[in-house]
């Protein structure tokens, strides 16, 4: 008889695929050859993708492993949606009959469905089929407590949240300020709120809940979590915390041009600004980032996107003659590299010169950076990016404030980049905690995935449980 099975339901999203990917064949190598990986693969909505979504499947075929791909039957996307919470979670509940029906032609006996964030509306078709169900919670325990937290808050604060009295209160946590809450939990009305409650109480009826994080980076919110502090006392199930998931790809032949560039800089020199797959700014912030920059007289690598083009949600290349102010290109030649499009960014917060990260604060880009120690400047654009950038400076002290205007399109002005960046680079006693609290997480990091770590004792608990039933 075929080994059991664990179907992965992934979004296609760079940042929620790779990472589940990657969290599926943890799970392969601590079986050791107990089960093998099905991936149910929904077929992306857009046709062009910011990374090379095909290419990543094609590789994870050939690899050898046990992982095998199965292509979900195209559906009519939703096309009134308002937002994308509401697009994916609607998108995802209008495959749920492929998916059943996917999982019931499985020849093996299937040990788990292990479900992207948005997908819990399949929570019933598990259910249908008796297949076990877990989450795959690709952002951080600080944002699942909240969610978690999030149906009560929802009866407990009649208004909106930014019309409340004080702060969020959290367990485990600071005090959240409503004005640091993801974008879609601002606007009560939209149903992209009702989709984050809806996911929030779905969570707890999971067989698990699997978060890409370590124990120790998020050690008081993960406890509050587990004595039911987020959710009123309702049991909630049991949490396992086996990151940070990386996917790194193999090395490439050449170094790349931006490893070029860097191998030529000194050590913890240079200033990293990159805003994940879908950030780009309007000219105007454009030309106050270079401002910025040019003011700080520190070196940076910048990777510029243009906004978006119509008909797609992806930033395209730009043509940074346009864009910059007049004459920045060769003043700052000798210290700064502008790159134009997708950039190695693991590669590149690997390299002994970057000495700081200006992130739009995703948490893919955020775990990259603890990994490799990076400190971090909070720029964040959209998702649950603002509490995100609360939780680094606030709770895990890596990284130093920066004021992000929310209510103008989180416009940062030149001045406040200029004082931000030399705080991070340039050694003031706050920049200076933000590295070595960075230099400790990255000793976290490391630590919890080594063999006796906390996230492998968590994955080894999880594949227990999985491969005995
Ligand atoms: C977690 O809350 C939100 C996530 C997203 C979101 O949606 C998304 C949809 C796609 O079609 C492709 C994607 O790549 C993608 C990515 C994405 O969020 C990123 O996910 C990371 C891991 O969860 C990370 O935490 C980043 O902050 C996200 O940028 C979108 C969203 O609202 C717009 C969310 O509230
Ligand atoms: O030019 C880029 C932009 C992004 N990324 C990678 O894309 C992922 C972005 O995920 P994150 O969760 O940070 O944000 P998202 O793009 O999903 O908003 C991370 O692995 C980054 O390393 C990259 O390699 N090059």
């Amino acid at each position: 008889m075929a080994n059991p099975t664990i179907v992965l339901l992934p979004i296609w999203g760079a940042g929620h695929l790779m990472s589940m990917l990657d969290a599926g064949k943890r799970m392969l190598g601590q079986s050791s050859g107990a089960i093998s990986l099905t991936v149910l693969v929904m077929p992306p909505p857009m046709d062009k993708l910011p990374s090379d979504f095909d290419a990543h499947v094609r590789r994870e075929e050939a690899s050898g492993l046990d992982i095998r791909f199965h292509l979900l039957p195209a559906v009519e996307p939703p096309r009134d949606f308002l937002g994308v919470e509401d697009f994916v979670s609607r998108l995802v509940q209008l495959h749920a009959p492929h998916v059943k029906a996917a999982i019931s032609g499985l020849t093996g006996p299937v040990a788990a469905l292990v479900i992207d964030l948005f997908c819990t509306s399949l929570l019933d078709v598990s259910r249908e089929l008796a297949v076990p169900a877990y989450v795959y919670f690709t952002s951080n325990a600080a944002f699942l407590a909240l969610l978690l937290r999030l149906p009560a808050l929802d009866e407990e604060v009649a208004v909106e949240f930014e019309e409340m009295e004080g702060a969020v209160d959290l367990a485990g946590l600071p005090p959240l300020p409503p004005s640091s809450l993801p974008l879609p939990i601002m606007d009560k009305k939209s149903p992209n709120y009702t989709w984050f409650v809806y996911h929030g109480r779905r969570f707890t009826e999971t067989n698990g809940i699997i978060v890409n994080t370590a124990a120790e980076l998020e050690q008081s919110v993960l406890a509050a979590i587990a004595d039911g502090l987020c959710t009123r006392g309702v049991p909630v199930p049991a949490v396992y915390p086996i990151g940070p998931v990386l996917s790194f790809a193999p090395p490439s032949q050449q170094p790349h041009e931006c490893v070029r560039w860097l191998d030529a800089q000194p050590p913890a020199s240079v200033v990293l600004l990159c805003f994940g797959s879908w950030g780009s700014f309007a000219p105007p912030q454009v030309r106050e980032i270079a401002h910025g920059l040019e003011r700080s007289g520190h070196r940076f690598l910048w990777v510029l996107r243009n906004p978006r083009a119509a008909g797609t949600p992806l930033p395209t290349d730009p043509n940074i003659e346009e864009l910059l102010p007049e004459g920045f290109s060769e003043r700052t030649r000798a210290r700064g590299l502008i790159w134009q499009t997708w950039a190695p960014q693991k590669e590149i917060l690997a390299h002994a010169a970057v000495g700081g990260f200006v992130t739009h604060c995703g948490w893919n880009s955020i775990l990259e950076s603890l990994w490799f120690g990076v400190p971090m400047l909070p720029w964040p654009l959209y998702a649950e990016q603002h509490m995100n950038a609360f939780t680094l400076v606030a709770s895990m002290g890596v990284a130093v404030a920066m004021e992000v205007d929310r209510k103008r399109s989180n416009f940062v002005e030149a001045s406040e980049l200029d004082r931000a960046v030399r705080s991070l680079m340039g050694g003031s006693e706050e920049g200076k905690k933000a590295r070595e609290k960075a230099m400790e997480a990255k000793i976290m990091c490391r630590n919890a995935v080594e063999e006796g770590g906390s996230s492998s004792a968590a994955l080894q608990r999880l594949m227990k449980l999985m491969t005995s039933l």
